[in-house]
């Protein structure tokens, strides 16, 4: 049999997404890639949770995590989101980030990435077809648009609903909640367009990629429209996303596109841009 080099991996936030990947890895699903470590807001109840995996990690702080591990992914509210990066891009580890909107606001950590030998490798996540968007993005790009309908109650809480008294209680037909750019978008829902910023970080940046986000009680899944105009191709791609019983902000896409960026880091083949 051949010999596959492991790679040891560490989960930040034992929540919808990080534990749906912790049970996959555990059970054997990526073979170059181990289960070393955890971490929790509850640490005994993390330790419940994965009492029964075939070989249990370690359950450490979140500062913890870079010494056991090689590639760590951040699935951890965004408040924590910079504890995790920090130590992960100091230590030179490959960070695999969830909480993408809260980069937008530091882009430092790119720079810090030489110094350290560190990576970031952002999934698609909750989105769709950031391989045509990077290749659009070689030439030359004229707009990027992202409008994202989710059910109102999906985005109860924002910082920017709340900040300007919008009650998504009292929506019942399709309302546009916010009209803006991807920086902004990111700051004023930063639990739900973390797609939008990756769509960033993909093509032309955050000031220049525009967002709108629309409270749609007609809607049941949380989707997502991106629409590209460019000098080699016109894209229009949307996805329907289901929302995962757990935190249905958060499509039950997500960790599955984890598992599949997980498998391109240690795969010998390797397909898509
Ligand atoms: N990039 C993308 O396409 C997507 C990104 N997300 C983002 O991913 C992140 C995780 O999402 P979910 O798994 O749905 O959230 P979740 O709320 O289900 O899980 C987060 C977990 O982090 C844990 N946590 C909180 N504070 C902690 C701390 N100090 N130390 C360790 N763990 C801590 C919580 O206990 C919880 O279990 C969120 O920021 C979300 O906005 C979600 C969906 C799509
Ligand atoms: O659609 C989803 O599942 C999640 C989402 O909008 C995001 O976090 O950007």
């Amino acid at each position: 049999m051949q010999n596959i080099p492991q790679q040891r991996l560490a989960i930040a936030g034992l929540g919808t997404i990080g534990l749906e990947v912790a049970r996959r890895i555990d059970a054997g699903a990526l073979p170059g890639i181990s289960l070393a470590a955890v971490s929790a807001r509850d640490q005994a109840r993390a330790a419940e949770r994965v009492a029964g995996f075939r070989s249990p990690p370690k359950i450490l702080s979140l500062s913890e995590l870079a010494d056991e591990a090689d590639i760590i992914v951040e699935c951890a509210p965004a408040a924590v989101f910079m504890e995790i990066a920090n130590t992960a891009v100091a230590q030179g580890r490959t960070l695999v980030p969830l909480s993408v909107g809260v980069l937008l606001n530091h882009l430092e950590l790119i720079d810090r990435l030489d110094e350290t030998g560190a990576r970031i490798v952002v999934p698609t996540g909750a989105l769709l077809g950031l391989d045509a968007v990077k290749a659009v993005a070689e030439g030359e790009v004229e707009s990027i648009r992202l409008s994202t309908r989710k059910p109102p109650a999906g985005l109860k809480g924002a910082p920017h609903l709340v900040e300007n008294g919008i009650d998504v209680d009292g929506i019942t037909a399709p309302t546009r909640v916010f009209s803006g750019n991807a920086r902004e978008a990111a700051k004023g829902f930063p639990a739900n367009v973390n797609v939008g910023a990756a769509l960033a970080l993909a093509g032309i940046g955050p000031e220049r990629t525009e967002v709108e986000i629309w409270a749609d009680p007609t809607v049941t899944r949380n989707t997502h429209t991106v629409t590209v105009e460019s000098d080699s191709s016109r894209l229009n791609m949307t996805i329907e996303n289901i929302p995962t019983p757990e935190n249905p902000p958060t499509g039950k896409i997500t960790a599955l596109s984890v598992m599949a960026t997980l498998r391109r880091l240690t795969a010998p083949m390797v397909v898509g841009t």
